[in-house]
């Protein structure tokens, strides 16, 4: 399956370079939509009692009017529901012109047990709430069970932020045409399209080309050619070392989750800094990873000095307040630019909330030519403290929030959830969508900071590093499963990496840190 997601403007945008571009028109792009919502439906409900086609006043409800006339020429009982007439001289218009079965007014729809509901009220031109007649639709469907083949969306779902407006249809399939939109990967749009399938209606690869798309489902394909792989002659500090601020004497766990992480996703060394307090608690329990007492700044850069370390995770458990920011501000600092220092800084957690009071100090040491790379990892606690008024602005959605925070804060932004987004300052974004719920168990954030600052240190560019920190921590997790908890998903890292490892080569490129 292809990685782009276009929004809906975009694939108006693709339905017009495509038939300008030919061989199909529009009507003809419509013919082969409803060709293949057709074939879905034929197959998957043969025994089907009547199917009742819901048809809307744009050129989804032209699909629909193909649909209806495909099914009916192919022997299965269809009733046609309109909520009125299309457009004059649209492509619908054109449709159903062409279509032999009567329409009946939406807001009289009925329908019994054994029948199949194909909704093609509202694509991506959903502009609004849906209307009392298709809301009533909608409870209907949903009261007495019918299973819903969706075309392009469940109508009612926005196809920009997969939010619902008003009310959604919960479909069984859904049938979108070309390209996935983002609305079929965020919630709760992803949960109510159910089974989502991508028809080909002719619309050329050449096309979506030409929209220079920046958005993409987060699948290995986006990152493969840069994961980081061993060179044969390699040795330790050339496989990359992550340095992983400990809390104080209470609070260490965390900060060991995400140094177990970070050497797991192949950083060939990993120190915890841990305050002289702690120093006990950390060395208790570490073995292969090594420890540094760092109290004070002059620590710091003493360990930046002899160590060379080449990223950090700063914010597991390791308390909000000045000392936070002092760390942050100093890791900012160091570092000479792509391919030698420190490349890049992980901040989670205690380390995003220190900066709610002054984030614009953070957003400034992340701009300052040759800084480190920033990769910001909030929830969505952690993200309304740091970017409050994009976290209250409602006309974005959960894509268009990390957009707009990762070019303020000049970073990498993983605004983290069910459906993790990853953005970068330079425009970028991917959305994530093989988690699991077993993931939400605490201290699992933690290892996601770690994955993602070995993936760095290993010299892979941060928004790839993100990206694939962010699949192979929600990979763990939902091969895991059951009973998963934190401490399980480092372990659970080898197969990933090791099914990773086995692709063919050329689909890994030569496996170098590159571009
Ligand atoms: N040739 C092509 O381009 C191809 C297109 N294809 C198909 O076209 C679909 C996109 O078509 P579309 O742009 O016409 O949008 P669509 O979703 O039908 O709705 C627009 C109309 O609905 C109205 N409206 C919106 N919300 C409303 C509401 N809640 N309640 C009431 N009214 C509402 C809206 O009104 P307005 O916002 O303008 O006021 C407008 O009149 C796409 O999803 C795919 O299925 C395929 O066949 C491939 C070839
Ligand atoms: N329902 C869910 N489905 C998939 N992933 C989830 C879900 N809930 C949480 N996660 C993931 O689990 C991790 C939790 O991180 P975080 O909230 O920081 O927890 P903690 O602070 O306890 O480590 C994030 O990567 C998040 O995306
Ligand atoms: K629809």
């Amino acid at each position: 399956m292809t990685l782009e997601l276009l929004t809906p403007a975009e694939m108006a945008e693709a339905d017009r370079l495509a038939i300008a571009a030919g061989p199909f028109d529009g009507i003809g792009l419509m013919r082969n939509a409803g060709w293949a919502v057709a074939t879905v439906v034929l197959a998957r409900f043969p025994g089907a009692r009547r199917v009742h086609v819901l048809a809307g006043p744009g050129n989804n409800g032209g699909d629909g009017y193909v649909v209806a006339k495909i099914l009916q020429e192919s022997g299965v009982a269809v009733s046609l529901w309109a909520s009125g007439p299309p457009r004059t001289g649209s492509d619908a218009a054109l449709a159903a012109d062409d279509c032999p079965v009567p329409t009946k007014p939406l807001a009289e729809f009925e329908a019994g047990p054994g029948d199949v509901v194909v909704d093609t009220l509202y694509g991506a031109g959903l502009s609004k709430p849906l209307a009392s007649d298709a809301a009533r639709a909608v409870a209907l469907v949903a009261a007495k069970g019918l299973p819903v083949v969706a075309v392009d969306l469940p109508s009612g779902i926005s196809g920009d932020s997969g939010a619902v407006l008003g009310c959604a249809f919960a479909a069984t399939v859904t049938i979108t045409f070309a390209r996935r939109k983002p609305g079929h990967l965020l919630l709760p749009g992803r949960d109510l399209c159910g089974e989502l399938i991508v028809a080909d209606i002719g619309i050329a690869p050449a096309v979506v080309e030409a929209l220079a798309v920046k958005t993409f489902e987060n699948r290995p394909a986006l990152w493969r050619r840069s994961f980081p792989s061993p060179a044969v002659d390699t040795h330790k500090y050339r496989r990359g070392h992550v340095g992983v601020f400990s809390g104080g004497a209470s609070s260490t766990g965390a900060a060991r989750l995400s140094a177990l992480a970070a050497a797991r996703s192949g950083a060939g060394a990993v120190t915890v800094l841990s305050p002289g307090d702690a120093m006990q608690a950390n060395a208790a329990h570490l073995t292969a990873i090594m420890l540094r007492q760092v109290d004070e700044l002059a620590d710091l850069h003493g360990f930046l000095a002899d160590r060379r370390p080449s990223a950090f995770v700063l914010g597991p458990g390791f308390g909000v307040g000045d000392r936070a920011r002092a760390f942050t501000l100093a890791v900012l600092a160091s570092g000479s630019g792509a391919g030698s220092g420190v490349e890049g800084l992980v901040l989670d957690a205690d380390g995003i909330t220190s900066f709610r009071d002054e984030p614009g100090q953070l957003f400034a040491a992340a701009a300052r030519p040759g800084a480190p790379a920033l990769v910001l990892t909030p929830h969505e606690g952690e993200f309304a403290r740091l970017f409050p008024a994009i976290a209250e602005d409602d006309s974005l959605s959960k894509l268009g929030k990390a957009r707009a925070a990762a070019a303020a804060a000049h970073a990498v932004v993983i605004y983290k959830g069910a459906d993790t987004v990853i953005a970068s300052f330079d425009g970028r974004a991917a959305i994530n969508a093989n988690g699991a719920p077993w993931l939400a168990t605490a201290g699992s954030g933690d290892v996601l900071a770690g994955i993602v600052a070995g993936l760095i240190a290993q010299g892979m560019p941060a928004f790839e590093a993100a990206c694939a920190g962010v699949w192979l921590h929600a990979e763990a997790g939902s091969r895991f499963g059951p009973g998963l908890i934190a401490e399980d998903l480092p372990g659970a890292l080898p197969p990933m990496l090791r099914d990773l490892f086995s692709l063919p080569p050329q689909s890994r490129s030569d496996c170098r840190p590159g571009p």
